[in-house]
Formats: C-alpha cells, sequence, structure tokens
C-alpha cells in the first residue's frame, strides 16, 4: 500500500475510533491537528500503523499532529542513520529531543573521583557533541551513575558494611564533574540535562533522584549547559506534589518527560492527573519537549492509537 493510501485508511480508521469512543475528544476528528505542548513520540513506539522503517515512523508521527521526537538510543545509530533522520525531520518540521550522552545506573562514577571513569565521561560528552550537531539536538541525558556504596573494589556489595565516601563529598565530586562536561557544551549551546531517577520502581541506588536535589545541583555548577529532565513518572514515585516541585524547580528545567504510574504507560492509565499537569505547564508558558519515554498500554495499532488518543486527551485542557 503506497503511504498516502495508508495514511488514508488509517485517518479512515481513526474517525470511525473516534464515533465509536465517547470518551475520545472531539478533536480526534483532525487527528492530524498539531498538540498544543511538544510531546515526543520514540521510535518504536507507531510500528505497527507506521511500519519498521524510521522514516515512515516519523511522517506517521507528524502526520497525527506531533511536532517532536525523540531517540534515547540516537548515538548508537550509524553516521547514515542519523544523517537521514535528521533530513526527514526537517522536512517534517519535528523538533529533535534528547538522546542519551550518558548513562550509567550503578557505578559510582561521578560520586568518587577515579580519574580514568571521568575521562571516560568527558569522552562521551565529546562524542555527543558531535552527534549532536549531526541530528539538530540541543539537549542531551545525563545519568551520573550511582551512590558510592560499599564495595571498595569489587563492585559488590559487602554485607559487614566497609568504606564509603560522606554524601557531602559525592556531591562535590559530581558537581566538579558536571562543571567539566559543561565546559565541553558550553561553546556549542547544547544542554546536558540531568535526570533524577526513582528507586521504588526502576533504579535503585542511582545518585541522582530528587527534584531538589538536582536543582542545587544545577544551581553549583551555574552553567546554561547543565539543566534539569523532570521526568514526570519517575518524580511521581520518589516525591509526588508534581505540581508544586516542578514550579519549585522551574527555572532549571529545560526538558519533561511523560508516563503514568503504576506501569509506565501512555497518561490516563495510572494515578497522575496529566490533564491538570500539562495544563500548568501550558500556562507557564512551557515551550520544551515532552517526551513520551513510556510504553503503550496495549498491543497492536489499536494501542498505538490508543496513546495517540490520550495525549490528544492531556491535551485538552
Ligand atoms: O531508564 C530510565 O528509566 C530513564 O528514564 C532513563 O532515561
Amino acid at each position: 500500500m503506497q503511504r498516502r493510501e495508508f495514511l488514508a485508511a488509517a485517518g479512515a480508521a481513526s474517525t470511525v475510533i473516534a464515533m465509536t469512543n465517547t470518551s475520545a475528544s472531539a478533536q480526534n476528528a483532525d487527528s492530524s491537528a498539531p498538540f498544543n505542548l511538544k510531546y515526543a513520540p520514540h521510535f518504536g513506539m507507531f510500528k505497527n500503523s507506521a511500519g519498521n522503517d524510521l522514516v515512515d515512523q516519523l511522517k506517521f508521527g507528524a502526520d497525527q499532529g506531533f511536532r517532536a521526537w525523540e531517540d534515547n538510543g540516537m548515538k548508537g545509530r550509524s553516521v547514515d542513520d542519523q544523517n537521514r533522520i535528521a533530513k526527514a525531520m526537517g522536512d517534517l518540521n519535528l523538533e529533535m529531543g534528547v538522546f542519551v550522552a550518558y548513562a550509567n545506573f550503578d557505578e559510582p562514577v561521578f560520586a568518587v573521583k577515579n580519574q580514568d571513569r571521568w575521562d571516560e565521561v568527558l569522552g562521551e560528552i565529546k562524542a555527543s557533541v558531535e552527534v549532536a550537531k549531526r541530528v539538530n539536538a540541543k539537549w542531551m541525558t545525563v545519568v551520573p551513575g550511582s551512590v558510592d556504596q560499599q564495595s571498595a573494589n569489587s563492585g559488590k556489595w559487602n554485607k559487614y558494611g566497609g568504606p564509603r565516601l560522606a554524601e557531602g563529598y559525592q556531591t562535590a565530586n559530581v558537581i566538579e564533574l558536571l562543571k567539566r562536561c559543561s565546559e565541553i557544551l558550553e561553546p556549542h549551546g547544547l544542554v546536558m540535562v540531568l535526570e533524577p531517577l526513582n528507586w521504588h520502581a526502576n533504579h535503585g541506588g542511582t545518585f541522582l533522584r530528587d527534584s531538589d536535589q538536582a536543582y542545587a545541583l544545577c544551581k553549583a555548577v551555574n552553567s546554561p549547559s547543565c539543566k534539569i529532565l523532570f521526568d514526570i513518572y519517575h518524580q511521581q514515585i520518589t516525591e509526588g506534589n508534581l505540581i508544586p516541585n516542578i514550579d519549585a524547580c522551574w527555572d532549571e528545567i529545560a526538558y519533561m518527560q511523560s508516563g503514568d504510574n503504576p506501569g509506565r504507560k501512555e497518561p490516563g492509565t495510572g494515578e497522575i492527573n496529566y490533564l491538570n499537569v500539562f495544563g500548568h505547564l501550558h500556562k507557564k508558558g512551557y515551550e520544551g519537549i515532552i517526551g513520551m519515554e513510556h510504553g503503550n498500554s496495549q498491543k497492536g495499532k489499536e494501542g498505538e492509537q490508543a496513546v495517540i488518543d490520550a495525549y490528544r486527551r492531556a491535551d485538552s485542557y
């Protein structure tokens, strides 16, 4: 089936779904209208509707009214794929969201000074500058490793306890390495976004988990290249109180991500009132991207349409 026919068929199908689904908002009738906020899907999210080709997935997303896209794994793609994606996103007027520049979840890479590990991080940040330029990205995710654990050398927990750097020194080390990463990014106008992660459903032991902690780090680093990625899913689990916490660290937030809890699926499948949270971001004049870093609650094309409908509802504040 040609793309145009395919999209016509998909459009007709979505109109039928909108007419038969009384809970879907009237906006589904115009399934190509741009969303108010820049929600960014990722590759694979619409593969049943759009097929496996990356550019076809971008076209499908743009045709649904999405204005941005994120790709955590962009750095691992071939240069040819990066160029092809960047060209298609330019043609489709899709803004590039984050890719992951450096992420470590279970070793105290930033928290403990180890010159080899720090050089590795700085090398990854330098390599990310090239990727960012190639794909027109402004933001890149950094996850700075775990807290210092009771593991002098082996990387294993010591059940009787062992040496462990005091928290203030861990924080000072993290700040020092973040400053050095920022020095690499500043001349290029690029921004690393630090992502606090929850300890209870996904990533026990990560150094960075609270929004106030991320805020303090950004204030200490004091660079336009070091900002917060506020992932609403992770922060709901860690601290809740979403709207007041977003307000409290607002001037250091550069990027947001979404996902409902429990389950990390599309808005409306869990406990978060996304209509109110997105409405709040809109009222504050948020012009940044909201990466849809979650799975689909249902399988197949119907599940993909359910994701799109969920964002239409949450965007209709
Ligand atoms: O791994 C995760 O859960 C993240 O959100 C990283 O981006």
